[in-house]
């Protein structure tokens, strides 16, 4: 069955073709700076044992146009790996926000659609972006079965002392006030890996998901008890342009004494905040390069960035009643082994021991980095959100479920 995931993003399309029940895909891609000056498309095929690389620069106004692109990419005379869109039987979507009403896999609906766009007020840097994705897909692979799959649906077993908040009942009951927490898809695909890597179905762990988006979760014997996020994707951690958790007297504040209005709140959180707020950068890559150029502001932010992760592991290593594992992933939990090494800096009161060596090897391979003597173990764990989307996506086929 060839299984298409689409995985869009506020700036960005990520997507793999699979050719299911084959779990190594026959083409995955990166479109990136979507609506800037210059975009850029990696597109990679794996035929016959071997890789081909297709990297271009163009303008792309909006998620449409990339995936028009996409779609051309695919069926492209000399590099295709289909000949015909019709060839695509399902077609999986990450989708960040299904509110109350959809947290499992689902075959989409008109109505399905409508609710993603409905709550873009909540996720308002992806879930528009998925709604373009969703509309796009439908036209460009008309006879296939698009279905979704939610960032939520991992959280789905907290508890209620974790996912509510302490304000009147009938917010959640009436309304759907709660901690919904996100990266879900990330967060399983990372758990499998970590207790098949441990052998330790009972694992106490922490996945740390670093990326532009940031968020951690407390998971216990493989169910997810707590985690960072919370009604949208911006309470918790630091990120590329959002907050992370702060107090809301700020917005009183803003609002009352600074005359700003809701919408400006919100912008100013969601997309010029986090790390664009303190440094100017966003990306991860150019705020390392500023602090080793010296840059204060970006040392302070990097600061408080690790200070961050750092709270949450305590405070989920208490949740959790001790901790068998961290581990990291996504774009920067993979691949800045700097970052790694401050987080877990002077840790051994939880029993969490860097081998710096091991630590600064580069690999897209699950690793343990920890010391030998280390009582918790750091995992470096590449993730597959596209990966996890085609198996759900399969099953729900399948099985129904
Ligand atoms: N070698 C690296 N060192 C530090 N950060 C990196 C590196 N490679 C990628 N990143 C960072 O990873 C982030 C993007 O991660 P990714 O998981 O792709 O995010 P998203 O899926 O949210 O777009 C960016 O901030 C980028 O700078
Ligand atoms: C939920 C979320 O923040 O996603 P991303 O990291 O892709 O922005
Ligand atoms: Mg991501």
């Amino acid at each position: 069955m060839n299984i298409f995931v689409v995985n869009c993003g506020s700036s960005s399309i990520k997507y793999q073709l699979f050719k299911w029940p084959s779990t190594s895909p026959i083409c995955s891609g990166l479109v990136e700076r979507i609506g800037l000056e210059v975009s850029a498309i990696t597109h990679k095929v794996y035929l016959g044992g071997e890789e081909k690389v297709i990297k271009k620069t163009l303008e792309l106004p909006d998620h449409e146009a990339g995936m028009q692109e996409v779609g051309h990419l695919l069926t492209a005379p000399e590099i295709g790996v289909i000949q015909d869109p019709a060839e695509i039987e399902a077609v999986g979507h990450r989708i960040v926000h299904g509110g109350e009403s959809f947290s499992t896999t689902t075959i989409v609906t008109p109505e399905v659609k409508e609710e993603i766009k409905r709550l873009s007020a909540l996720a308002p840097l992806h879930n528009p972006a998925h709604y373009v994705g969703l509309t796009v897909a439908q036209k460009i692979f008309s006879q296939a079965t698009q279905i979704v799959v939610f960032d939520t649906a991992f959280h789905q077993t907290m508890p209620a002392k974790a996912y509510r908040y302490a304000i009147p009942a009938k917010f959640y009951e009436d309304h759907g006030v709660r901690v919904y927490g996100f990266h879900g898809t990330s967060h399983k695909y990372v758990t499998e890996q970590a207790l098949s890597h441990l052998q330790k179905p009972d694992a106490k762990i922490i996945t740390i998901h670093l990326g532009n988006g940031c968020s951690m979760a407390a998971v216990d014997g493989g169910k997810c008890i707590d985690t960072s996020m919370g009604l949208g994707p911006l309470d918790g951690l630091i990120m590329g342009t959002r907050c992370g958790n702060i107090d809301s007297s700020v917005v009183f504040y803003l609002v009352s004494q600074l005359g700003y209005d809701i919408e400006q709140v919100d912008t100013l959180f969601n997309k010029r905040s986090g790390m664009l707020g303190l440094t100017g950068n966003s990306d991860m890559r150019d705020v390392l390069k500023a602090v080793h150029e010296g840059d204060e502001s970006a040392q302070l932010a990097l600061d408080m960035y690790v200070y961050r992760i750092r709270k949450y592991i305590g405070s989920y290593a208490a949740a959790l009643n001790g901790l068998d594992a961290i581990v990291f992933t996504a774009g920067v939990g993979e691949n800045a082994d700097d970052i790694r090494e401050l987080v877990c800096e002077n840790m051994d009161f939880t029993g969490i021991q860097l081998d710096k060596e091991k630590n600064a090897v580069r690999a897209s391979v699950v690793r343990d980095v920890s010391t030998p003597e280390s009582r918790v173990k750091v995992l470096v764990i590449p993730t597959n959100e596209e990966l996890e989307i085609a198996k759900e996506c399969f099953e729900l086929l399948e099985t129904g479920e």
